[in-house]
């Protein structure tokens, strides 16, 4: 069957089988641990949580006289998935690179499990257990599947330029990270396509080879850029489930994305920005109702690219308009815009 058509959760009952690593610390379901622990939390913004990885204080980021990124406090629950949304241009990705070493604070610092991140450059966030997707860039569309995931390997011996001298450990080393490529790449369905070109992927496997691929260095913090961007509704709910088998697995989620059902879907906790600054979180019940939040995105809208339905609302308007014109043989003079009729 493939990737595109699995059921809802084939690729959890896959997941021991495959990678051994689907234990569920403490024989609990750390999903319902990570929403029992958020239960009682105050949906406050910047509001303490029970047990935080990360923890960001006073972060700005400015673009000339741009404020992106102004984050006075925010805390990320250990173990659950965290959403954060926000209109275009809130800073959503800004942050993400902060917080992964992609991109320097103008001020402010950000700990995980209480140690300093700041300043780190992002191999070295990564080794700490921090890591993100990435979209799959030209150069990385002419490896293929199975060499994508190999770049995705840290801490490998050859890196080390000693053990490099040592071509064996290097050898070593290196069947173990294909061992490893090819245990995710079967448990994300794609390792019928493991010597294909990356570039030949349809937009959902794409982004299942960017999360397998997040996966080879053992995270345990996993940031995901717009995980569904693209992705056929098929492979909606494949996707999804493998968000959630990571948190099954103990990592801590956080996730940018645009749709809401995904964010309602998936997510323990959401984090709403606008302006470079947090101005809600709570459960994902919690959001809608938000006035703060139903605001901003009324005030993002008119800066927001058409969507589809809006840009068929304006073609069909533009096509009655000329309809009217060659009908009536004459020019429009104007429109009554409370009755919408037009007047001669
Ligand atoms: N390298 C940069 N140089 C200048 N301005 C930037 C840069 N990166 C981001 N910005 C600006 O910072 C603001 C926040 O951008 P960011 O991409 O973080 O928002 P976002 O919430 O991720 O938006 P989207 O949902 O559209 O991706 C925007 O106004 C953007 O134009």
């Amino acid at each position: 069957m493939p990737a595109d058509n699995l059921p809802p959760g084939a690729h959890a009952a896959s997941l021991d089988k495959n990678t051994g690593t689907g234990t569920r610390p403490g024989g609990g379901v750390p999903q319902r641990l990570a929403q029992a622990a958020l239960r009682d939390v105050p949906w406050e913004i910047g509001v303490a949580k029970p047990d935080p990885a990360i923890v960001v204080e006073n972060v700005t980021r400015t673009f000339g006289g741009l404020t992106a990124v102004s984050v006075d406090h925010l805390e990320v629950q250990r173990g659950g998935i965290t959403g954060l949304i926000g209109p275009n241009g809130a800073g959503k990705t800004t942050l993400f690179n902060l917080l992964t070493g992609f991109d320097q604070p103008n001020t402010g610092t950000w700990s995980y499990n209480g140690k300093p991140l700041g300043k780190l450059a992002p191999h070295q966030v990564a080794r700490l257990g921090v890591v993100r997707t990435f979209q799959l860039t030209k150069a990385l569309s002419r490896l293929t599947v199975l060499q994508n995931m190999l770049l995705g390997a840290q801490g490998q011996r050859g890196e080390s330029f000693l053990r490099a001298l040592v071509p064996g450990t290097w050898r070593a080393q290196e069947k173990a990270n294909t061992e490893k490529a090819m245990d995710l790449l079967r448990r994300f369905k794609l390792d019928a396509k493991k010597d294909e070109f990356a570039g030949t992927l349809s937009g959902g496997q794409r982004k299942l080879l960017e999360m397998a691929r997040a996966l080879m260095s053992d995270p345990q913090v996993v940031m995901l850029d717009e995980p569904m961007a693209g992705v056929n509704p098929a492979l909606t709910q494949s996707l999804l489930g493998h968000v959630k088998d990571l948190r099954e697995e103990g990592m801590t989620v956080i996730f940018v994305e645009h749709d809401m059902d995904v964010v309602r879907d998936i997510s323990d906790w959401v984090v709403v920005m606008a302006a470079g600054r947090v101005i809600a979180e709570g459960p994902p019940e919690s959001i809608s109702q938000n006035q703060a939040v139903v605001d901003a995105y009324l005030g993002a809208h008119h800066d927001a690219p058409l969507t589809v339905e809006e840009e068929d609302q304006v073609l069909a308007q533009a096509g009655a308009a000329i309809a009217q014109e060659e009908h009536g043989g004459g020019e429009v003079l104007g429109t009554d815009s409370t009755t919408g009729r037009t007047e001669r």
